[in-house]
């Protein structure tokens, strides 16, 4: 007997957490430097996903989101915090690239995210920017706590986009170790990153991977990415 290939997948998948499960759109962080506004998702994405019209393999879509940035910024663990809950103090660079995959249903429709963990480290750029292409985001990962690291983002920026279609590529300004910045520093370092995210066109936030706190915000992308996908 056969057996189509979605309903073996399902089988083996577990369900999707509850936390995954989105129905509305998340507000975004600074409605100065956000991709979008709205508080609904467009309507032709509504229709749809009631039509189920999302998906190029069945009724899955799959977005590769990759996150780039300097050494020891926090780009491993924003993706550990946001797709395994944990932390880990200690510092182990990333060799090349590292790879999570996490679960949605947005408007009832299965949908994926693919997050590439890249190489911050100088000798392992060439490896990691191989794995650039095709991405439908781009996370610009930046220390709240170190300036250069916010300055080198527009590098990091055009290496990314030179393995992609600038115009179909939604990009997220992050700024991490919210939790070791000192107001003054924070609210210093916040209003150049809003300024560079506006001139980007990227979508800003803040966050700290140690706390936790506002990284669910990071499901943020997943309503740019839906608005984009039909
Ligand atoms: N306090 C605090 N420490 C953090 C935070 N995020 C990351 N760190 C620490 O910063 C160090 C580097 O974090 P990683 O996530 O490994 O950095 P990375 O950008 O992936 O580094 P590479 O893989 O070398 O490019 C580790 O010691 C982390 O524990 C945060 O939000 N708060």
């Amino acid at each position: 007997m056969r057996y189509p290939l979605r309903s073996i997948i399902m089988s083996v998948l577990p369900p999707v957490r509850k936390d995954r499960i989105i129905g509305q759109l998340p507000k975004c962080f600074n409605k100065g430097a956000a991709l979008n506004t709205e508080d609904e998702f467009k309507s032709k994405v509504k229709t749809a996903c009631q039509q189920q019209r999302t998906g190029t393999v069945g009724r899955f879509k799959i977005s590769k989101v990759i996150v780039v940035g300097d050494l020891a910024v926090g780009k491993t663990c924003l993706i550990n915090r946001f797709c395994k809950d944990v932390f880990d103090k200690n510092y182990k660079a990333t060799i090349g690239v590292d790879f999570e995959m996490e679960r949605f249903e947005v408007l009832g429709v299965p949908f994926s995210l693919q997050l590439w963990d890249t190489a911050g480290q100088e000798r392992f750029k060439c490896i990691a920017s191989t794995y650039y292409r095709g991405a439908q985001a781009v996370i610009i990962v930046f220390d709240l706590t170190d300036v250069a690291s916010l300055e080198h983002t527009r590098q990091w920026l055009e290496d990314a986009m030179k393995e992609n279609d600038p115009t179909s590529v939604l990009l997220f300004l992050v700024g991490t170790k919210k939790d070791l910045s000192s107001p003054a520093q924070y609210t210093l370092i916040e209003q150049d990153a809003i300024k560079l995210a506006d001139q980007m066109k990227a979508e800003y936030w803040a966050v700290s991977a140690l706390s936790g706190e506002l990284l669910t915000r990071e499901i943020a992308i997943v309503y740019g990415i839906c608005s984009n996908f039909v």
